[in-house]
């Protein structure tokens, strides 16, 4: 059915694309916004422009290769092209990351491609700008360090949890599959107290089906991934907007739920700066944003660090005398806590280098609220805007001999500013990047200490697909550590 859709929509498309190609970009192309021409760089084919070159050098694991091309071909820091069927211009460099993040608001703002919107967005919201701006202020205010501290025993119980249930006692094991059941259990916990692992696995099965739909043909009909992926979110901001109504009952009930027992508590009785409590609606959003966050970007992580370090074994060593240390100094039973994970350097420099070399995501757009000019090229107001991580990421003037695996880059003062940017920057930047480095910590712990390993695919290369991920999901053989290493 999906393929028939499909079909149709590919014979409407050639029919018309050479028309609207026409109207839509040959006959602007003299447009002059601003005070100066439009940047270099070509619209691509009709209608659906560069998209699936944007997409094809990912999935063939060279995703930094389309920007890169670009560059090389037009500008240094700014060219222009189709993608999603917007009009884009891609600006590339610290200069231009530092250009997108401070000028958030004021020349361009947030933008979401119509399947995303779609997919995530409440129908409730009215002015969708203003709304999303004020949620995000306290997204970023629920998920600060002081905040997330006491967390950190949950997060260390459901690893224990992941790791005796499904890692111990098995010769063999499938990482990616392994590493989202992980962060989305712990995902589950801290937000909503939800630890049965059948709800957890039926509200992660929906999940994926929201996944597959943002990332689908946008084809509204029964049958069709996108279809589903929608009618997953429904059920999925119903199913939030029980829990919401079943805490505000809790909480009003003493002993029957804690103020501090997640997320959920805090925003339920969080207010606004009226001093009003959250609507169900809004709280129902926030989290159902978070969960979304929580699912996929940081397993991505997780699983290529195991990969990295099972081709590099001096950097094993490395992590493993830091995380060894750590874990002979607690007592039986007792979980991490802060300290802990401040002592962890070395294992977050590691990270670190994943999120360099093989971000989760590869960029994300805006939208120009007003005509600009960037590097002498104008900018005309409407047009989308990426900004792509690897423009720094695997530039050699940012980072020598970009495709080395070197944690040592983290040292001391670090990257230069706007050079490392996995989480984005500025107003926008990713609220969940210290709840991501407490996860991925305790990951690494509770796997340092129970395992060496080594990959059953020794070539497997990183794809892009839509996430950074081992292209055959990262098979590996397990050897537990003897148990006279504590
Ligand atoms: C390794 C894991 C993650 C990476 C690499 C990542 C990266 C990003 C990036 C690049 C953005 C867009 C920033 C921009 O447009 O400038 C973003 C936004 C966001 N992330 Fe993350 N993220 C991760 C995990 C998470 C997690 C676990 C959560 C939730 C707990 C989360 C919540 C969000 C939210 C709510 C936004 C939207 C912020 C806004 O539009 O103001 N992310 N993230």
């Amino acid at each position: 059915m999906e393929f028939f859709y499909a079909s149709l929509v590919s014979l409407i498309v050639v029919f018309f694309s050479f028309f609207l190609h026409y109207i839509l970009f040959k006959k602007k192309s003299s447009y002059v916004a601003g005070s100066g021409p439009l940047p270099p760089g070509q619209f691509g084919w009709p209608v659906i422009g560069e998209t699936l070159t944007f997409f094809r050098t990912g999935q063939k694991g060279q995703p930094e290769s389309f920007v890169y091309d670009r560059m090389n071909k037009y500008s240094t820091y700014i060219f222009k092209t189709n993608l999603l069927r917007q009009k884009t211009v891609v600006l590339c460099g610290a200069m231009a990351n530092k250009f997108v993040f401070s000028n958030e608001n004021k020349l361009v703002r947030g933008w979401w491609p119509n399947t995303i919107t779609k997919i995530l967005q409440p129908s409730e919201q009215t002015n969708h700008h203003a709304v999303s701006r004020k949620l995000n202020k306290f997204v970023h205010t629920v998920l600060r360090t002081e905040g997330l501290q006491q967390y950190i025993g949950a997060m260390d119980q459901v690893a224990q949890r992941h790791f005796e249930t499904s890692w111990e006692n098995k010769s063999k094991v499938v990482v990616y599959p392994l590493t989202k059941k992980y962060t989305f259990g712990v995902a589950c916990k801290v937000f909503l107290s939800v630890e049965d692992p059948k709800q957890v696995e039926i509200l992660a099965e929906h999940f994926n089906e929201v996944a597959s739909g943002i990332f689908s043909v946008p084809i509204d009909v029964p049958g069709t991934t996108f279809n589903r992926g929608i009618k997953a979110s429904i059920v999925i901001r119903k199913k939030i907007k029980d829990l919401v109504k079943q805490r505000k009952i809790d909480l009003a009930a003493a002993g029957k739920a804690a103020p501090v027992q997640d997320i959920l508590s805090h925003m339920v009785l969080a207010k606004d700066e009226n001093g009003e409590l959250l609507e169900e609606h809004d709280i129902s959003n926030m989290i159902f944003g978070l969960l979304i966050g929580g699912h996929d970007n940081p397993s991505s992580v997780c699983a290529i660090i195991v990969k990295y370090l099972a081709e590099l074994p001096h950097i094993y060593e490395e992590v493993y005398k830091e995380q060894m240390e750590i874990a002979k100094s607690k007592a039986p039973g007792e979980f991490l806590n802060w300290d802990d994970l401040q002592k962890m350097k070395y294992s977050w420099n590691v990270a670190c280098e994943v999120l360099r070399i093989a971000p989760p995501l590869q960029g994300t757009f805006r939208e120009a609220i007003d005509d600009f000019v960037f590097d002498g090229f104008s900018v005309p107001k409407g047009w989308k805007i990426y900004w792509s991580v690897y423009s720094t990421h695997k530039n050699p003037e940012c980072f020598p001999d970009p495709e080395k695996f070197d944690p040592s880059r983290f040292m001391g003062t670090g990257p230069a500013p706007y050079t490392f940017v996995p989480f984005g920057g500025g107003p926008r930047m990713c609220p969940g990047r210290e709840y991501v480095r407490l996860e991925i910590l305790v990951f690494m712990h509770n796997l340092m200490k129970r395992f060496k390993w080594e990959k059953i695919i020794p070539d497997e290369k990183i794809i892009v697909n839509p996430m950074a991920m081992p292209a055959k999901c990262l098979p590996i053989r397990l050897y537990p550590h003897d148990a006279s290493d504590f």
